[in-house]
């Protein structure tokens, strides 16, 4: 399996208008596109950086996976998403070496990228999302 790139840093906000102020106005990013994507439970916002990008995530829901870690943790990074060139490929490789997937199977990602997650105890603490996107 090959990791291509990180494709996206994950953060977690409470409200994505007002969190744009800081992303947009202060830094000077753009927002290259928004998307709810309700098997998630999450609206997002990408905003390209050179060759990767930030994605802000705003919960839907009360018991969605990011409203829960604003809970526990607070606003912040949740996760990382590293491109592969398999998906399939890097999720059989992962189970192979022992490592925990919380997705055994690819799912809808933003952008129509097929994702899954692994599971931060398997690795030492970081949400790690393999994602594959033509
Ligand atoms: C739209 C899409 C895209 O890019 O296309 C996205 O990104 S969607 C992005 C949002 N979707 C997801 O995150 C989906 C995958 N995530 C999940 O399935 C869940 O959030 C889990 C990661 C399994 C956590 O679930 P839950 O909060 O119910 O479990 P929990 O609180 O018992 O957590 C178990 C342990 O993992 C730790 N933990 C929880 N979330 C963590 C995170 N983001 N980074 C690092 N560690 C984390 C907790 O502190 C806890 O450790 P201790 O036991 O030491 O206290
Ligand atoms: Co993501």
């Amino acid at each position: 399996m090959k990791v291509l790139k990180v494709d996206h840093i994950g953060i977690a906000v409470k409200n994505l208008d007002e969190t744009l102020k800081f992303y947009t106005d202060a830094l000077g990013l753009e927002v290259e596109g928004t998307e709810t994507v309700e098997e998630q439970k999450v609206k997002v916002a990408f905003l390209p950086v050179g060759d990767t990008e930030v994605e802000l995530l705003e919960s839907t829901s009360p018991d969605g996976p990011i409203a829960k870690f604003i809970e526990k943790k607070g606003e912040g990074i949740q996760h990382i998403a590293f491109k592969v060139e398999n998906i399939e490929e890097a999720i059989k490789h992962m189970k192979e070496k022992g490592f925990r997937m919380i997705d055994e199977k690819p799912r809808y990602g933003a952008g129509g990228a097929q994702i899954a997650f692994m599971h931060p105890k398997s690795s030492h603490g970081v949400l790690v999302e393999l994602s594959e996107r033509k």
